[in-house]
């Protein structure tokens, strides 16, 4: 039988922490981490930056990426262990966590691969405050009424391997992350 790797996919509007609590757990947990933010290709950053949202063309070759980057890793085990493996991605569309639930590897691959989106939920009002706080990145607070726009929210119901994190007001750094441990480990 083939060893499973899973794939955490950290999601959410901009603001909701993704970039915050995936760095801090792949620290602590030594896991493999691939940063969205960081793939995206230039005219996104410059689109962003300059207040306009992305639209599906935009994201196609940005999640492109993500799936390279991430079947790149897969192929090196000794990164990996057969472990986990931390993603963030805003995920917004139904369509864009389908994509990334398909990672088709070679045949002779010898693991098998579950995808997880943790969705870390909270409102606007909470991620206003926060964006409106935070320094040096090209994505601003303008920006996030399009993104609850854009959001189509995972169902745990309707969708495979969804976890969803309520994230308030009052939900430090450390207890997210926590809530998140107890499910990935
Ligand atoms: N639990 C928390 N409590 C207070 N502030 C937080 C918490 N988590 C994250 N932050 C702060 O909120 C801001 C947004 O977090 P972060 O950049 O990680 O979000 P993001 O989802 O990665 O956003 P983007 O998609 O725009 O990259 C940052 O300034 C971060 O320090
Ligand atoms: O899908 C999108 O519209 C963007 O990717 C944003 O949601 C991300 O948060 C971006 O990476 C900014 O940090």
């Amino acid at each position: 039988m083939k060893n499973s790797i899973h794939i955490f996919i950290i999601m959410g509007v901009s603001g909701s922490g993704k970039s915050t609590v995936g760095n801090l757990i792949s620290l602590e947990l030594g896991m493999p981490f691939i940063e969205g933010d960081n793939l995206h290709p230039s005219p996104n950053i410059e689109k962003m930056t300059a207040g306009i949202p992305l639209d599906d063309s935009d994201r196609k070759p940005w999640l492109q990426s993500i799936k390279e980057s991430l079947k790149q890793v897969i192929s090196f085990p000794s990164t990996h262990r057969g472990g986990g493996i931390l993603v963030t991605c805003s995920a917004l569309k139904l369509k864009y966590r389908n994509y990334l639930r398909k990672i088709n590897l070679d045949e002779e691959c010898s693991f098998s691969i579950k995808v997880w989106f943790i969705y870390l939920k909270g409102s606007r009002e909470l991620l206003e405050k926060r964006l409106i706080q935070r320094q040096d990145h090209f994505m601003k607070v303008n920006l996030l009424k399009s993104q609850f726009e854009a959001l189509e929210e995972p169902n745990e119901e309707l969708e495979d391997g969804i976890i969803i994190i309520e994230i308030g007001d009052k939900d430090t750094k450390n207890e997210i992350i926590d809530k998140i441990k107890f499910v990935i480990k």
